[in-house]
């Protein structure tokens, strides 16, 4: 028999110490082994990071479809996962294994756990299919395409993620400029808000970018979606969930073609005219106000709650009061049918932004407990 080591004195517990003569692997055997080792080690990274998003498409979103296609990724990974490579496996001389970063340590929210799981599927499929040209040119073709469907089954999972908490979520903090902008904001988090949009009239680009990019992190710890106001650009630098139009803004046609199927667009309406024109151009959800003057929106005339009371009978996707709303009218926005509200002044001028946010919330879980 001759037994294969990289080193020939090697101690070969299989002859009870009895020293073998060694055949040395050739260069070419000795690169194969790293290749196959590369490999099987990245065929194991690519279905461990499949069977965690599945698991999550499954008890989490309780989506067959999308939990199904994981599973037949993770078949087709599987199924190039031949034993000559597993046999190629070598743990203890791996010294990757003690490699981690401290951000694998801890993560922020679900939607950190999937971002970083897309992340090494598709970094090990690419690995996959650059190493496997070495081994087998129709692996690295089918590993190709699998990264492809993985990008697929990405921006679906994160577009379904995104609609799923806009859904769900009953408070709208609208931003106004503020010294206080992060902390006001993070109070406002601390207290349950989910959906957060930047909004500064004034603000020139440079500032803009910053403080869309520190609020975008901000949610993000927070597990909130993030809106940029009026401007699409600004959205897509920070890679914000989505942006808000107004009936003056770019038309909707052209920031989906710019922002694409999975991200959110919202429309401020305020007549039955305009929330049919917004749901037929598809947007994602709708302002409707103002419910009351405000001086927020100067010279915006009021629609009152009649427009809110025909929202709630007509409308066939979110919408959010929005205009003076405060803790104090928000049970008569409520009563006209309101499930949600976009606020500015009641939490950005609020001394106790966490216990106004939990205080409107309160209300508008009030009436339906789960939306
Ligand atoms: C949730 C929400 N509803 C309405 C508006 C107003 O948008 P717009 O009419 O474009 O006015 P500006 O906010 O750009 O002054 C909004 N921002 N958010
Ligand atoms: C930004 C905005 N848009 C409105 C609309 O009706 O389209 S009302 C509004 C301002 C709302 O501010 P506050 O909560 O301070 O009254
Ligand atoms: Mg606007």
């Amino acid at each position: 028999m001759v037994t294969r080591t990289y080193d020939n004195s090697h101690f070969d517990e299989s002859t009870n110490g009895v020293v073998v003569m060694v055949e040395p692997y050739s260069q070419k055997e000795q690169i194969q082994q790293v290749v196959y080792r590369i490999l099987d080690a990245n065929l194991d990274r690519a279905r461990e990071g499949l069977r965690i998003i599945e698991e999550w498409c499954r008890f989490g979103l309780n989506n067959a479809q999308l939990a199904l296609e994981c599973k037949r990724l993770r078949q087709e990974v599987a199924k190039w996962h031949t034993p000559e490579l597993r046999a190629a496996r070598d743990t203890p001389g791996d010294p990757g294994t003690e490699l981690t970063h401290p951000q694998e340590e801890e993560r922020a929210s679900i939607k950190s756990v999937l971002q970083a799981n897309f992340c090494r599927i598709e970094e090990a499929l690419r690995v996959l299919e650059e190493y496997s040209k070495l081994y087998q040119p129709n692996m690295a073709k089918a590993c190709k395409q699998m990264r492809y469907q993985v990008y697929t089954l990405e921006s679906s999972l994160m577009g379904h993620q995104r609609h799923q908490l806009l859904w769900r979520s009953r408070l709208y903090l609208v931003t106004s400029p503020s010294e206080n902008l992060l902390n006001n904001v993070e109070a406002a988090l601390k207290g349950g808000l989910t959906l957060l949009q930047y909004r500064d009239k004034t603000a020139d680009d440079s500032l803009r970018l910053e403080q869309a990019r520190k609020l975008r992190q901000l949610c993000h710890i927070y597990g909130a979606l993030f809106i940029v106001n009026d401007r699409v650009d600004v959205a897509l630098a920070v890679d914000a969930d989505g942006v808000h139009l107004g009936q003056q803004d770019m038309p909707i046609a052209v920031a989906r073609q710019l922002l694409g199927s999975q991200r959110l667009i919202g429309l401020s309406t305020t007549n039955k005219e305009e929330m049919q024109a917004a749901i037929a151009e598809g947007v994602d959800y709708i302002g409707v106000g103002p419910v009351y003057e405000t001086p927020t929106k100067l010279g915006k005339v009021a629609t009152g709650l009649e427009y809110v009371s025909y929202a709630a009978k007509n409308c066939s996707i979110p919408w959010f009061a929005i205009g003076g709303i405060d803790a104090n009218n928000i049970n008569d926005v409520i009563d006209a049918g309101a499930e949600r509200v976009a606020v500015v002044r009641s939490l950005m001028q609020a001394e106790q932004p966490t216990l106004v946010t939990q205080y409107l919330l309160s209300q508008l879980n009030r009436i339906k407990p789960e939306l």
